[in-house]
Formats: structure tokens, C-alpha cells, sequence
């Protein structure tokens, strides 16, 4: 089986899948002249999948300005906005976050001049076993079904290091140096913006502005560009599964094409892209950090037949060697633990070596760090 897409080259980077599946999956130039046909590798189950005529979800935006400016009423009502829609579903939409438009601008264009790059100039780039940061496309060779229709490019950010900055320098060949520039100053603004939002969630949750930004301060962050290219059977393939993501706070920004969804009060809803604002997740580790008060956020992204879909994702997550221990606050009678003491370093592992994150990804994460335990 052969495919020629450019998002469906072999990119060989982990280890689930078995090695001579993936290699069916080279790139020749023959998939793209015979368009009824999708590589198995690449059809979801139904189950996954996107029914027709999803609803666009209407909410109204969480307004930061009044929280960044101070002002006490406005701080109340956003407060208890945030804490409602943490606690139903795990997500918000923010507008006047106070970042600049014109660096988002940015960020979307050199993304998009990346992922139109030839094939060989991205596999500069590529995602080496065990590593965290490169570019990856489908993930072919680590997983052998239910591939994405998707390329990344991740990059790791720790908080007050120029991380950003020297991944990009160190690319060989090819001078990727504007990369590291523009992504170093988009994940520094995305990292206090996240610690902004974590004051936000310690007032909304009652333990006070401190707790999650100190928990937060050091962060050992991951920043991604997703690029969904143009599907000849979209209603075969997604972009990204159903999944909560394991880290704990998603920024994340689409360009103007719809194809994320979320799932609330039981049902799928498309969050359609509105202009600078930002999509804010709560994940795995952040559900745990809350003693499972504020909810993971389920999403997938879908794809479309005619149109390239890019987002940016800023996925904050704790420095390493911080245990994941929730407020005593959080804590009662009728809300006792509810997951044992972890660190990201141990979840991060268990979704790269053994578990592909999904929707239960913090349920199976929990009898795993069980079973060791005993
Ligand atoms: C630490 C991470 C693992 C993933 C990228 C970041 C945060 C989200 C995770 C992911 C997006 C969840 C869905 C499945 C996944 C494999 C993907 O489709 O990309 C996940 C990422 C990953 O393991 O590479
Ligand atoms: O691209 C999107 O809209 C969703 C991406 C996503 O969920 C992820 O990268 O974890
Ligand atoms: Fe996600």
C-alpha cells in the first residue's frame, strides 16, 4: 500500500507500531491519483467519529480585561464563569488575553511557510525516537491504526530559558534561527499568560491566586504546530481523535477553518474560530491537580476536502519533578483523593511508551501508577 500525500510520508518516531506496517505507508506519488482510496491505516471507527451537522457551540467569551486591569467586579464575574465552565466541561474561549495580535499573525504565517516546506527540509526537523521535540507526520510508525491526518512540529519551552531559541539553532543545514525568535517570544507570552490564567483558576476554585502559579512557576512546557492538511475522505479520517490531553492547560489558537470539536453535556459541538480568541483546555494533570473538581476537556479536530487547517498549541505542564499533589481545600469528606501522587515526567512517559492518549488516558494512568505502587 502506498499513499503520496506529503502528510503521509513515513516518519518514523516512537515505538507502538509495528515496524512493516508503517513501511506500507511510503510515499511514491500513486495515492494522490487514486483518490477512492484510504489506506486502512488512516479510517477511524464510527464511534470516533464525526456524525453530521454538528452545532456550532454558541458561548460567550470569558473577557480577561477586566481580570488583567484588576477590577473587582469584573474579577467576581469572570470567576464564577470560569469555575462554572471548568467544572461542566474544561474549556473557555478568551478574548482581551492581551497578547498581541500581530505576534499571533506571526506565528500562524511562519507556521504555515513551515509545513509548505519540501519534504526533505521538514525532516531537518524530524522527531527522533524518545524525543519529545521534532516534526512528525501521521505518526506513521508509532502507531499502527487510526493514524491522524496531521503534521506537528513540537518543541519543548521551560519557563525562564531560552529553550525555544537554542532547539532552533542547533537544526543543521538549514537556518531555522527566525523559528526560534518568533516561537521563543510566542511561548514566553503563552507561559505568563498561562500562569495569568492559573490565578484565574486558584480564585475561581476558592484556593487562592497562589497555589496553581506557584505550582506552575518552572513549567516544563510543549508547544506545537498542527497542520491538517486538505482530505480527499474526510468523513474517514480526523485530524486528532477523541482526547483529553494529558498535560494541564491548552492555549490554543485556529487559523480561520473550522474542525475542532468539544464535547458538552453529552454531545459534540463545533468551537468555531472568532477572530484572536484563544481556546482554553483544562487537561489530565491540571483534572488531577483539582482533585478532579475541573474537568479534562474532551476534543478531537476533524478534517475538511478543500481547505488547510492550522493551530497553534501552547500545553502548559508542571516542571518535572513536581509532585502532583492537590490544595487541601480540595480535599474533603465528600471529595476524597481522587488520584495518587504523580509527576508529569511519569504521565508524560506513560502516554509516549505505553498508553497513546486518548479519551480514559488518566483513568488507565491511575491503575498504572496503582499497580507500581503495590
Ligand atoms: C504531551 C503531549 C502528548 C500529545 C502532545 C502533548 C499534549 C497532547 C497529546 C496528544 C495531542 C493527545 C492526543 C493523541 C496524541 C498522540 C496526538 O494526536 O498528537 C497526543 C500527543 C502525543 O503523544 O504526541
Ligand atoms: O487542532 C486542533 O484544533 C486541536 C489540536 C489538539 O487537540 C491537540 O493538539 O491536542
Ligand atoms: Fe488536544
Amino acid at each position: 500500500m502506498v499513499v503520496s500525500h506529503p502528510a503521509l510520508v513515513v516518519a518514523p518516531e516512537s515505538t507502538i507500531a509495528n515496524e512493516k506496517e508503517a513501511q506500507k505507508l511510503t510515499v511514491d506519488g500513486s495515492f494522490t491519483e487514486n483518490k477512492s482510496h484510504m489506506p486502512t491505516e488512516f479510517v477511524w471507527p464510527d464511534e470516533d467519529k464525526a456524525e453530521e451537522g454538528i452545532p456550532e457551540l454558541d458561548i460567550p467569551p470569558i473577557d480577561l480585561k477586566g481580570f488583567l486591569s484588576g477590577d473587582q467586579q469584573a474579577v467576581a464575574t469572570i470567576c464564577q464563569r470560569v469555575n462554572e465552565a471548568c467544572k461542566r466541561h474544561g474549556f473557555f474561549l478568551a478574548v482581551n488575553h492581551g497578547v498581541d495580535p500581530n505576534l499571533l499573525a506571526r506565528a500562524h504565517a511562519l507556521s504555515e511557510e513551515f509545513f509548505s516546506r519540501p519534504h526533505s527540509e521538514k525532516l531537518q526537523l524530524q522527531r527522533k525516537l524518545g524525543e519529545a521535540s521534532g516534526y512528525a507526520n501521521s505518526f506513521i510508525g508509532r502507531f499502527a491504526s487510526k493514524l491522524p491526518w496531521k503534521e506537528t512540529l513540537s518543541f519543548q519551552f521551560i519557563h525562564d530559558t531560552k529553550t525555544v531559541q537554542n532547539y532552533f539553532q542547533n537544526v543543521k543545514d538549514q537556518d531555522f534561527s527566525h523559528y526560534g525568535k518568533l516561537y521563543q517570544e510566542y511561548c514566553e507570552v503563552m507561559g505568563d499568560l498561562s500562569l495569568v490564567i492559573m490565578e484565574l483558576l486558584g480564585l475561581s476554585l476558592g484556593v487562592g491566586r497562589d497555589f496553581f502559579r506557584d505550582f506552575y512557576t518552572g513549567h516544563d512546557s510543549v508547544m506545537r504546530l498542527n497542520y491538517y492538511p486538505p482530505c480527499h475522505q474526510p468523513e474517514l479520517a480526523l485530524g486528532t481523535g477523541p482526547h483529553n490531553d494529558p498535560t494541564s492547560l491548552t492555549i490554543l489558537h485556529q487559523n480561520n477553518i473550522d474542525g475542532l470539536q468539544v464535547f458538552v453535556d453529552g454531545r459534540w459541538y463545533t468551537v468555531c474560530p472568532k477572530g484572536d480568541a484563544f481556546v482554553v483546555n483544562i487537561g489530565d494533570t491540571l483534572m488531577a491537580l483539582t482533585n478532579g473538581i475541573y474537568k479534562s476537556c474532551l476534543h478531537r479536530a476533524i478534517v475538511n476536502n478543500s481547505v488547510a487547517r492550522r493551530s497553534l498549541t501552547f500545553f502548559l505542564c508542571p516542571n518535572k519533578d513536581k509532585v502532583v499533589i492537590p490544595p487541601k481545600e480540595l480535599i474533603t469528606a465528600e471529595n476524597p483523593r481522587q488520584y495518587p501522587d504523580f509527576t508529569w515526567a511519569t504521565l508524560l512517559e506513560f502516554t509516549q511508551k505505553h498508553y497513546r492518549a486518548d479519551t480514559t488516558t488518566l483513568e488507565a494512568f491511575k491503575q498504572w501508577v496503582l499497580e507500581k505502587n503495590n
